[in-house]
């Protein structure tokens, strides 16, 4: 896994931006506002996520929370303001998209699904060598997919896909993992084991942003949450982001709810 430390002087950010998190910034948004014709789902967002840090992103329906993972992962411009990945993690981000987002009749297979994961460091043209291809078998053994390898993607469970799409996500071996509703449609069994993937990779340094709905599960297992309702309500530790008030600023700011 390709994780490089950069100081935040090096990355032209001040040490109190560092220290709004904790740690070194890899992705800064600096009065971020992102809209389609006259909507706009997202303004004046400002603020940073750390080297190694692990962030839920909360709201109501409508909040903004996907059109914002689409802006930090080049999907969308913003309308004005800044988004910047700091080097060295402008190519190492990975998406895990919403599974309403993908297109589940493409003729594939799970097996080809998950070896889509290597496509950065193989290429579309080049031969899996035979280490791409035991990581490949070891992600789909991780989320337990082994006997799946060859049915095609159409015929897979919501459960069984989100179990795909992270081993994926494993085999991309990236130092940033940004996923929207990953426990979206999936059993109590397959969330705890997703669950304690995604905490894996928090344990090894990767630097983590999860949209969820469930703010127990944020209570429980997120450091970090930013709550959103069309701009940003609170940014930081979860507890002090989590309180009453902000998520009744939050309900009243958007248009939908939790
Ligand atoms: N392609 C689009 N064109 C126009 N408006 C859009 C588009 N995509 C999203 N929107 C609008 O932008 C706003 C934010 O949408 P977004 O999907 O980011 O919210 P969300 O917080 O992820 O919601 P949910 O929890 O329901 O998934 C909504 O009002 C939505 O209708």
């Amino acid at each position: 896994m390709p994780i490089h430390p950069v100081s935040a002087e090096a990355s032209g950010l001040s040490a109190a931006d560092a220290a709004t998190t904790g740690g070194r910034p890899v992705i800064q948004l600096d009065d971020v506002t992102v809209g389609w014709n006259g909507v706009t789902a997202l303004s004046g967002v400002t603020g940073s996520f750390a080297e190694g840090s692990l962030t839920a992103i909360l709201g109501p329906n409508g909040a903004g929370k996907s059109t914002l993972l689409k802006t930090v992962t080049g999907q969308l411009t913003a309308r004005t303001g800044q988004v910047t990945i700091h080097p060295p993690f402008e190519g190492g981000i990975s998406l895990l998209p919403q599974i309403s987002d993908i297109d589940r009749s493409f003729p594939i297979t799970t097996h080809d699904l998950v070896s889509m994961g290597a496509w950065r460091r193989v290429g579309a043209f080049r031969r899996y060598d035979k280490a791409e291809r035991q990581r490949i078998r070891d992600a789909l053994a991780t989320v337990g997919l082994t006997d799946k390898a060859r049915d095609l993607i159409s015929g897979l469970s919501g459960g069984q896909m989100q179990r795909a799409l992270f081993a994926r996500l494993i085999v991309c071996d990236a130092p940033v993992m940004i996923l929207d509703e990953p426990f979206t449609a999936v059993d109590e069994g397959t969330c705890e084991l997703l669950l304690q993937i995604l905490l894996g990779w928090h344990r090894e340094g990767r630097t983590v942003l999860v949209v969820l709905h469930d703010a127990a599960l944020v209570r429980r297992c997120f450091p970090q949450t930013l709550l959103l309702a069309r701009q940003v309500v609170a940014w930081g530790p979860t507890a002090a982001v989590l309180t009453d008030a902000n998520l009744e600023q939050a309900r009243s700011l958007a248009l939908g709810g939790f």
